[in-house]
């Protein structure tokens, strides 16, 4: 196996899908990606997910944007991605780290107000101290939003904006803290007809 090098880059990037439980899915799904400004990302769409990278500001920006333009339609609507941050980087993305830290739907998103609950699971690769790392992780998410365990994830229960704001701050920390390469993973599900949390 060879051995990877990826000292400098910084780059994020998420694999991302929304999946609206309506007939009119493709147009809730496709208005939504076309409402939201992408100028300061590398993005593509397939029949799969859509791909985002560049800083870690617009990747927050732009998926949580994707989002609540999906669920404001008022249909149940999860949304589901993993997101890292670290190494590989190639010349297409990186060319836009060189922008600023400026965001270009953050307005219009912190105008939708939308409940959500959410499950997300942190795994910072490559340190050793890495229970620890993720468990005070978990404990500052208490600031923003409602925190209870789960099995292989923790529960968010909130507002959108607070759930992705915190998570947003979550990787950021991780990222400046030296983490090498970082992976979460969300799950978020918005007007859901079933009752909260289940039968747990
Ligand atoms: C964010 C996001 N990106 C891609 C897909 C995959 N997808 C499934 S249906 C559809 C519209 C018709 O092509 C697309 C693009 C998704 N679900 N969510």
């Amino acid at each position: 196996m060879s051995n990877f090098v990826c000292e400098s880059n910084r780059i994020a990037g998420v694999s991302f899908s929304v999946h609206p439980m309506s007939d009119r899915f493709v147009e809730i799904i496709t208005t939504a990606i076309e409402h939201v400004d992408t100028s300061k990302v590398w993005i593509n769409t397939d029949d799969v997910t859509t791909l985002v990278r560049g800083r870690i500001t617009h990747v927050f920006d732009v998926t949580k944007a994707i989002f609540l333009q999906a669920a404001k339609s008022g249909v149940h609507v999860v949304f589901n991605a993993t997101y890292s941050v670290g190494c590989p980087g190639d010349t297409a993305g990186d060319v836009y780290m060189a922008e600023d830290d400026s965001t270009l739907n953050n307005q219009e998103s912190t105008q939708i107000k939308q409940e959500v609950a959410t499950k997300f699971a942190l795994y910072p690769l490559g340190g050793g101290d890495y229970m620890n790392t993720i468990y005070s992780q978990i404990e500052a998410m208490k600031q923003y939003v409602h925190v209870s365990g789960t099995h292989y994830a923790t529960r968010l229960d909130g507002d959108a904006n607070d759930v992705f704001n915190g998570l947003e701050k979550v990787f950021i920390e991780l990222e400046e803290g030296g983490s090498t390469h970082t992976v979460m993973t969300i799950t978020m599900s918005a007007n859901s007809p079933s009752v909260k949390g289940g039968n747990e």
